[in-house]
């Protein structure tokens, strides 16, 4: 078992305001996600949390409301505990709307009310879990708080995805942030980033001298990255209407793994230069012509059926969801890199929708080994040398390569070698919010998207979203829920004589 490094920095004073306080992100993450540092013993001594929002919430309900989200959603499912009472005093909920800006002076009293009961003048971070359309009006009123003023480089905005909907409304958005506020203080959240897997890709590459001379298209043969949920929309068909499954899942968090996976060396892990390696690689991916999308990109759409025992709806049957939809509940992308690293390497990423499993996976595979000596007879199984990286639910690394099976004949078969975080590590995994929104308080913007990213990750995707709205599908639905999605996503691969990479089942896996 590894043992626990408990040398920790905590922030200083922070007050943390969060739009959206009585809305779902909140309840479900960002509230248990602080209380678990609270827990931790990461909060600073003095700290405010303050939920804004129109809902007329006293502080008393407010934080019950909060509560039931830690006991339903926390990774502690904590009881009203002594914990809890500690934490509590800390949160208020003030009533406003953001649309208003005299509603924006409440927000500087509280300020100064802190300034003056800590001695000392606060950090603040204000988190936008909003709306999109609402951002903007948002921000320009922060930006004009004195706060803001006064002192730029301990306040922060954080700002939830989706950022922009397409290339031009991303640029539009940068442009009015970058107005308001120094770029360094903007943190463009996603989610992945926190994940302590995707964080562990760096160590693996780079903490490493193993794996760093093969990691490139001498060696490596192709690499997937599968995201797949089981859950279908739920309740936010409205949302997903105008998204689909490249716009929510493939423009951000699958081309910042894939950046993890293929970005040069950092000289450090400061933020703008693990944020400049990630953006040559995102420079350098093959821009998709827009008369070849079909070689390179595969949409779907989940129909009805049963999975897991459970009818489910078609997806043009969920709750705000037009029943002519074209939204696309699954993509799959072949990416190039054209740089020296990668050249020739396809990327094979997919997502979706109701598929199969809840898994998301990173697989590397590596080239055959050259012509050898053993009989031909003595292997079913070629390119067996693989790293796959499981980023969840499961949390290991397992790294396939041939043996011999024991016997009088030479017959080899692929065994992995398995790195378990649960069999390393006592200490519970933070949550993905946790550690993002620790790194915010800290001032630690390394984990979060800088504009110029967030803008070249729109203009990947630009080519196929702009050919798949103009060109409305005519298989949809195509797809039936507890699947791998469509067959086409299977063909994408298929043709380039390669196979999509599941893990066994739980049961059958040799650990
Ligand atoms: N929920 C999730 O799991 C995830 C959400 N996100 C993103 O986070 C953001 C928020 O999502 P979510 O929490 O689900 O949304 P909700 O609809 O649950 O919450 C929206 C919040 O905005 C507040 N609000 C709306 N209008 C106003 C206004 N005029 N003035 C003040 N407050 C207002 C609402 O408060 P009230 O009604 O009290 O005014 C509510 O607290 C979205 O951008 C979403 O894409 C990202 C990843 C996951
Ligand atoms: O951002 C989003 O991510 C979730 C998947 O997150 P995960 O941490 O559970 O993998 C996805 O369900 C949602 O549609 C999307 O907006």
């Amino acid at each position: 078992m590894a043992k626990k490094n408990n040398n920790h920095k905590k922030p200083s004073s922070t007050v943390v305001f969060i739009f959206g306080g009585s809305g779902d992100l909140n309840q479900r993450k960002l509230t248990p996600a602080l209380y678990n540092l609270f827990i931790d013993d990461f909060m600073p001594e003095n700290f405010a949390i303050i939920g804004t929002g129109r809902t007329d919430y006293s502080n008393e309900k407010f934080r019950g409301h909060l509560l039931e989200g830690i006991k339903e959603f926390s990774r502690r499912k904590n009881d009203k505990n002594a914990t809890w009472e500690n934490f509590q005093q800390h949160i208020s909920y003030l009533r406003m709307d953001a649309d208003k800006p005299e509603d924006y002076n409440g927000i500087t009293k509280i300020i100064d009310d802190c300034e003056k009961t800590w001695g000392e003048h606060p950090s603040v971070l204000f988190y936008l879990a909003v709306a999109p359309q609402l951002v903007p009006e948002i921000a320009t009123n922060l930006s004009k708080l004195k706060i803001n003023k006064e002192d730029k480089k301990n306040t922060r905005i954080v700002v939830e995805k989706p950022f922009g909907h397409d290339l031009q409304s991303a640029k539009e958005l940068n442009s009015l942030l970058t107005g308001l506020f120094e770029e360094n203080q903007i943190y463009r959240i996603d989610h992945y980033l926190g994940k302590e897997t995707v964080q562990n890709i760096l160590a693996l590459r780079f903490a490493n001298a193993l794996f760093e001379p093969i990691w490139n298209c001498n060696y490596i043969d192709h690499v997937q990255i599968t995201a797949a949920e089981t859950v279908g929309v739920e309740d936010r068909g409205g949302y997903y209407e105008q998204a689909g499954a490249l716009r929510d899942m493939v423009q951000n968090h699958i081309l910042q793994v894939l950046c993890m996976v293929a970005m040069e060396a950092p000289v450090s892990f400061e933020a703008n230069e693990i944020r400049n390696k990630k953006s040559d690689v995102l420079n350098a991916i093959r821009k998709i012509n827009k008369h070849e999308v079909q070689k390179y990109a595969v949409r779907g759409q989940y129909g009805s059926g049963w999975m897991q025992g459970k009818k489910e709806k078609a997806y043009r049957e969920e709750k705000g969801v037009n029943p002519e939809s074209a939204t696309d509940t699954f993509a799959a992308v072949k990416f190039y890199i054209d740089n020296w690293r990668w050249q020739g390497v396809p990327f094979y990423v997919r997502t979706g929708k109701h598929l199969m499993e809840k898994t998301t996976l990173i697989t590397i595979q590596f080239k055959e080994a050259p012509k050898y000596a053993f009989p031909s007879e003595a292997s079913e199984t070629w390119r067996a040398n693989r790293l796959t990286i499981s980023i969840q639910p499961e949390m290991d690394i397992r790294l396939r390569f041939q043996a011999k099976r024991p016997g009088q004949t030479m017959s080899l078969n692929p065994v992995d070698m398995v790195f378990s975080y649960n069999d390393n590590y006592d200490e519970p995994q933070p949550e993905a919010y946790e550690t993002l929104l620790l790194d915010a308080m800290m001032g630690n913007a390394t984990q979060f998207m800088r504009g110029d990213q967030v803008e070249i990750a729109w203009e990947v995707v630009a080519p196929i979203l702009e050919t798949w709205e103009s060109r409305p599908p005519v298989d949809f639905p195509n797809y039936a829920p507890g699947s791998w999605g469509p067959e086409d996503a299977e063909a994408l691969i298929a043709r380039d004589g390669r196979t999509w990479v599941t893990l066994p089942p739980k049961k059958d896996r040799k650990e």
